[in-house]
């Protein structure tokens, strides 16, 4: 592996992937581990947190809202430690914007969470975080008695004028989202009365299944969550496993690359984050999942994943997008490589994410020749099994973490060229050991 200032050159793997592997914690449980340690009263214990970017602009916003962050890099790399919470006296005032980098969980639960409080709070985040849609949080909130400003704006930089006075309203949210979900949510534990979200189809339910660690009791069924306020939130204990969408990345490699079988261990097994496990079988994969135990209650586990000869196309539907969101561009990798073609349906979220990620994968799947399309808001995929790498490509990651790991393993499983891809530092976003743990599974005979 060649590094040019921010582009690196990555060459196909010198042989199978096998035996096991741990992932870093999970994303979206690292940030909630965060966010609510900080707005409970007492000393929360947290293990297993992800030590990426994006958890570390969670980390500083708390602090910078008076939150006191005790977290110590452990010798597998995860943070550990503990976080003494505002309580019922409320976030403090900061004296600066809240700057939220590349995150859309950070800005966006942060609204929530500053809605039922009398402060006055700008959040603003990096060039791609400024493009992000807003407006379908600061909607609900504003219903329920916060104010942003300047009004009806649907980007960041925003000011977010919290009250006390907020109250809990019936969401009937139009976008999976579990980000929306949340906000909304975690509002209402401080709004007076109920706060119930439904959703076209259902979202990641982290939020549900961690608040009543934090003793707030809550409803949740498929497609729907509630809460009662007011509520108060107490310190506890969180060990968070490890991260399905870093495992995904793994999972297609071995998938991709003949020979292979793998176990990643210690991954968070909820229903609502391991959709891709059902495309790869649909695809022909031999992908299981064990389940050993549950942090909380969210369930952990064992995923196996084995090479597959003989990839064929599938289809997704719209109502399970949300269960993979993140993972559909390297399942689009995957399904390039597949006899047939593939459709995952329903994907216009996909737009609004770090990059317009439709977008970059029909523009990075053109560059190894694989013809990838919209037609309305379903994206087609028209795979190559004898795909390798043609000579001289240069994929932009264009700063999107997703994309840097996708077009990375375009090259590390494609039997063919090496390819370089641009902005590859992004990775740090999410999963900053990306490349070493591919690395630690290759076999050379
Ligand atoms: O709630 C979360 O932790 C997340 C929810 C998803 O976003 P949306 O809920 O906006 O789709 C996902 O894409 C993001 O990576 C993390
Ligand atoms: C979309 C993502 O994260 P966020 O919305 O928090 O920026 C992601 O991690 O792929």
């Amino acid at each position: 592996m060649d590094t040019h200032g921010n582009s690196i050159t990555i060459a196909a793997l010198e042989g199978p992937l096998m035996g096991s592997v741990r992932v870093p914690g999970d994303k979206s449980i690292s940030h909630r581990a965060v966010l609510f340690s900080a707005m409970a009263q007492g000393t929360s214990r947290l293990s297993g947190v992800l030590d990426s970017d994006d958890v570390r602009s969670s980390v500083r916003a708390v602090q910078q809202l008076g939150a006191s962050v005790n977290l110590e890099k452990m010798a597998d790399g995860s943070l550990a430690g503990g976080i003494t919470g505002w309580g019922p006296a409320g976030p403090k005032q900061p004296d600066a914007p809240i700057d939220c980098g590349n995150s859309g969980t950070t800005s966006r639960l942060l609204m929530g969470i500053l809605a039922p409080w009398e402060c006055k709070v700008t959040l603003t985040g990096d060039d791609s975080l400024q493009r992000r849609p807003m407006r379908r949080v600061t909607t609900p909130l504003v219903r329920m008695g916060a104010r942003f400003y300047p009004e009806d704006k649907d980007t960041l930089p925003l000011e977010v004028c919290g009250t006390k006075g907020l109250r809990g309203i019936e969401y009937d949210s139009p976008v999976a989202s579990a980000q929306v979900k949340t906000a909304v949510l975690l509002a209402g534990v401080f709004a007076q009365g109920t706060t119930v979200v439904t959703e076209p189809s259902p979202s990641r339910n982290h939020t549900e299944l961690m608040l009543p660690l934090y003793g707030v009791s809550t409803t949740a069924a498929s497609g729907m969550g509630s809460v009662e306020g007011p509520a108060a939130m107490h310190a506890c204990e969180i060990d968070v496993p490890g991260d399905p969408s870093s495992a995904a990345f793994l999972a297609c490699a071995a998938a991709l690359v003949p020979g292979s079988a793998i176990q990643i261990e210690n991954v968070s097994l909820n229903p609502a984050r391991i959709g891709f496990l059902r495309t790869l079988e649909q695809m022909g994969v031999d992908a299981s999942r064990r389940s050993v135990g549950s942090a909380g209650k969210e369930l952990s586990g064992i995923i196996s994943v084995q090479y597959c000869e003989k990839l064929h196309g599938c289809e997704v539907p719209a109502e399970k997008i949300a269960s993979l969101v993140d993972e559909v561009p390297v399942l689009s990798l995957v399904a390039a490589h597949a006899r047939g073609v593939t459709v995952f349906r329903g994907v216009e979220e996909l737009r609004l994410k770090e990059t317009d990620r439709v977008a970059g994968i029909i523009e990075g799947l053109s560059l190894l020749d694989v013809n990838a399309w919209m037609d309305g808001n379903d994206l087609y995929i028209e795979g190559n099994p004898d795909l390798k790498v043609p000579e001289g490509i240069v994929f932009d990651s264009k700063g999107d973490h997703r994309f840097a790991m996708t077009w990375a393993l375009a090259g590390l499983v494609g039997g063919g060229a090496p390819v370089q891809v641009r902005g590859f530092e992004s990775v740090s976003v999410s999963y900053p050991g990306f490349m070493e743990d591919i690395r630690s599974l290759v076999r050379v005979s």
